[in-house]
């Protein structure tokens, strides 16, 4: 069985378009008291890892996001895939303001203990059907976010079309199920439907400090695409890193220039 195009998995190792702006001028953000700063965290400010526990965080790239946390006046936001508690032992001991789980979850503050959850948790028997298809082959990790389910294969490459076509089955028995696939980097994930980056990020820009600012986002998979369309309404700019993406102001060959670039704002 083949998949559905939406479905498709994302390759990571894509080559920047050589046609885009290779760079993103720090010149074209505006001043950090005038800005929201929005960054998806694997791909984009992490390298990849083997596997999500294994991720490391420079520790230059933590001065630098304190710094612009405190220099936007807390107007600087993770939006991730992972879970809020995940993102927050990675870059323990710091909490910075984010929206977790593409979208399911969003802390404001980080001294906060208040997450707004924005979706019932995946259904505990789809959750047993998915994770069974991680006995396909060893080196398929289990990722359970509480609202999504993640297959990783990073380990497994091999296993990529069979996780799909598993997936795909479960679909098909299940069609009234208000779920969705969304192919990652060398993952599948299933999630609730109802929530995206996109809608964490409309929710977040409306509240305080991030209310009345134009944000810049920078992101590196198709799950980003959906920040990269809502940005303009903000008269805001995105970045891509390592992949061509519509209406990008410019792109990144790889999270080493991020985070370079983001270093490079401090000193403006
Ligand atoms: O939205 P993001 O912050 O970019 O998160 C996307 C997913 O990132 C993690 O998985 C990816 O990174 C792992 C560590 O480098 C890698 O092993 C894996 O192959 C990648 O898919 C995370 O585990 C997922 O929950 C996020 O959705
Ligand atoms: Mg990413």
């Amino acid at each position: 069985m083949k998949h559905d195009v939406a479905e498709m998995p994302v390759d990571d190792d894509i080559a920047p378009d050589e046609a885009a702006p290779d760079k993103a001028p720090a010149s074209l953000i505006p001043p950090l008291g005038e800005t929201a700063v929005l960054l998806d965290i694997d791909g984009t400010l992490l390298d990849f890892a083997p596997t999500p526990r294994e991720v490391w965080v420079p520790p230059e790239l933590a001065q630098t996001l304190r710094l612009l946390h405190e220099r936007t006046g807390g107007a600087l936001a993770l939006v991730s895939g992972r879970s809020l508690n995940d993102i927050d032992l990675i870059f323990a001991p710091d909490l910075f303001p984010a929206i977790g789980g593409h979208g399911a979850e969003m802390r404001l503050h980080p001294d906060s203990e208040a997450v707004a959850a924005h979706a019932p948790p995946l259904d505990k028997e789809l959750k047993r059907r998915l994770a069974a298809i991680a006995k396909l082959s060893p080196g398929i990790l289990l990722e359970d976010k509480g609202y999504s389910l993640a297959l990783h294969y990073r380990l497994a490459p091999h296993a990529e079309k069979a996780i799909y076509e598993a997936v795909s089955l479960i679909r098909a028995d299940l069609p009234n199920a208000p779920i969705e696939v969304l192919p990652g980097k060398s993952v599948c994930e299933i999630k609730q439907a109802g929530f995206t980056k996109a809608s964490g990020v409309l929710e977040l820009m409306t509240h305080e400090p991030f209310k009345g600012r134009r944000p810049f986002f920078i992101g590196d998979d198709v799950t980003d695409d959906s920040v990269f369309a809502i940005m303009p309404d903000y008269d805001g700019l995105s970045f891509s890193v390592g992949r061509r993406a519509a209406d990008v102001a410019g792109q990144f060959g790889a999270p080493s220039d991020v985070r370079a670039f983001l270093a490079q704002l401090l000193d403006r």
